[in-house]
């Protein structure tokens, strides 16, 4: 037992989430449960984030920063970003694995994002095994994975609505679908990153995902029924769900500074179910007319708001719209978000269905104001809806705006009519269940523990 003990701390794994939020906070999450477990864990952040970056001040993970091709300056767009990052990054991490050889703790696998897949091949030169992570769905990803195959012909028009069928998926409809699969548009940088997940999955030795079951189960099993795909989630804190790590109490790594003391005294202040809580994410930017749609209808539901409009985005606020709706509305730059849906005066959210919101409304029990932007969410949102029945979706008219009209019918509909009492209903089914996987008999604790043993019983990581 004793030597069991030591052969785990001597296990040493790096997490390398691709530098957003919406990817960083997963990773970290599944890094402490990692962590938890014995293991020594590194989370890996770079240095185009490093200024912003607001770390805990104690964590059961390391962090280290790595040289991205940026310290300073800003890229001038995000293909000139991505460039630079693919072209430093590997050899920083390479040395970055170089380095911790010659200490007591050598790397034996790293963890790294889905959307850099070039990771693996830093891991293969470098001796040590590669576990890919993905930090979207898995009905979102089968997508992705028939675009490739060509068994979803692309492009699709969108008149007459096309009703796409494909194995294990919902019947979906152009507008339930990634805009992805019709091409990069505007966004060739990204567009590569999530076609690229999938250039050398076979290879990788481990495949996470933040899933859980019961939630997308027919896609997981179709899934797992190609590749060895092990879901770890939801990625939540521990106290939001089964209270096992008594400090994790937050994800722990922000790249805003959240108004946390503003958003919860605003909420303590108000009765049960009262509030609207709008947060777009950490990337999505809303035009300006929208911006104002969102707006005026969120004062004509006559609904207490909370509303996270980053510092970004502020001056698309219409004028006068913070001091005209100074008694019904609390505007912030960043808030501590699951405190947020976690607080009973919340009760409903209007969502640009990232996947990691959409998973913490799941497990905290709130419906939703669906209210996708693009790449992954527009799926969500037909999962949210559809699927799980736990919020409704915006209708966007002939200029692709959501009226101030319909934001209202939205929260009306979720806030005050049976329908919403049925979502509610609904959402409580998703937290219990979200609850019951990671608990200590659920799959996410069985896979970790399964790459835990394997990880210390392997010289290197690779499977045996
Ligand atoms: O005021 C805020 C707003 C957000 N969050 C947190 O920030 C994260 C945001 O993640 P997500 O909801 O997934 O949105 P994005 O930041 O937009 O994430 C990107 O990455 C996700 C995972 O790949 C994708 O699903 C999204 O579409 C993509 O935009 C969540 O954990 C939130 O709790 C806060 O803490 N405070």
């Amino acid at each position: 037992m004793e030597k069991k003990q030591t052969d785990v701390r001597e296990s040493h794994v790096l997490v390398f989430p691709f530098p957003i939020q919406g990817h960083i906070n997963p990773m970290l999450q599944f890094s402490k449960r990692l962590a938890s477990k014995g293991l020594k864990v590194t989370l890996i952040a770079s240095t185009s984030i490093a200024k912003s970056m607001q770390t805990p001040q104690e964590s059961s993970i390391n962090i280290e920063t790595i040289f991205d091709g940026f310290q300073e300056e800003k890229a001038a767009s995000p293909v000139e970003y991505m460039e630079r990052y693919e072209a430093t990054v590997p050899q920083s991490l390479a040395e970055l694995i170089e380095k911790h050889g010659s200490t007591p703790y050598p790397v034996k696998c790293i963890v790294y994002d889905s959307v850099m897949p070039w990771a693996l091949d830093v891991a293969r030169s470098s001796g040590i095994s590669g576990a890919s992570f993905f930090t979207q769905s898995c009905a979102v990803c089968v997508i992705y994975y028939h675009a490739i195959q060509g068994a979803l012909k692309v492009p699709l028009e969108e008149e007459p609505v096309a009703v796409v069928s494909l194995p294990s998926l919902p019947q979906l409809e152009f507008n339930d679908l990634p805009p992805f699969v019709n091409g990069a548009g505007s966004y060739p940088a990204i567009y590569e990153l999530v076609f690229g997940q999938f250039s050398n999955i076979d290879d990788a030795d481990w495949l996470f995902w933040n899933t859980f079951n019961g939630l997308e189960d027919e896609v997981v099993n179709w899934m797992a029924s190609k590749w060895p795909i092990k879901p770890i989630g939801p990625t939540i804190p521990s106290m939001f769900l089964d209270k096992r790590l008594k400090d994790d109490k937050d994800y722990g790594l922000s790249l805003f500074k959240p108004n946390s003391d503003a958003c919860m005294k605003w909420l303590d202040s108000k009765e049960p179910s009262s509030v609207v809580y709008v947060s777009f994410g950490s990337l999505a930017a809303l035009g300006e007319d929208q911006m104002a749609e969102l707006a005026w209808g969120l004062k004509r539901s006559n609904t207490y708001f909370l509303w996270v409009v980053r510092e970004s985005e502020k001056e698309k606020l219409p004028n006068n719209f913070v001091e005209e709706t100074i008694e019904m509305g609390l505007v912030v730059t960043w808030s501590p978000q699951l405190e947020v849906l976690a607080h009973k005066s919340v009760g409903c959210f209007i969502t640009h269905c990232g996947w990691n919101s959409t998973l913490e409304a799941l497990s905290l029990g709130v419906p939703m104001v669906a209210m996708p932007q693009w790449t992954d969410q527009p799926t969500n949102a037909k999962f949210i809806t559809d699927v799980w029945q736990v919020g409704i979706r915006v209708k966007v008219d002939e200029k692709g705006i959501v009226t101030k009209e319909e934001v209202e019918r939205c929260i009306r509909e979720v806030m005050e009519e049976d329908a919403g009492n049925e979502m509610k209903k609904n959402s409580e089914k998703w937290k219990k269940l979200a609850c019951m996987a990671v608990d200590e008999g659920g799959a996410p604790n069985k896979n970790m523990e399964e790459f835990v043993t394997k990880l210390v019983c392997s010289s290197n990581g690779f499977k045996e």
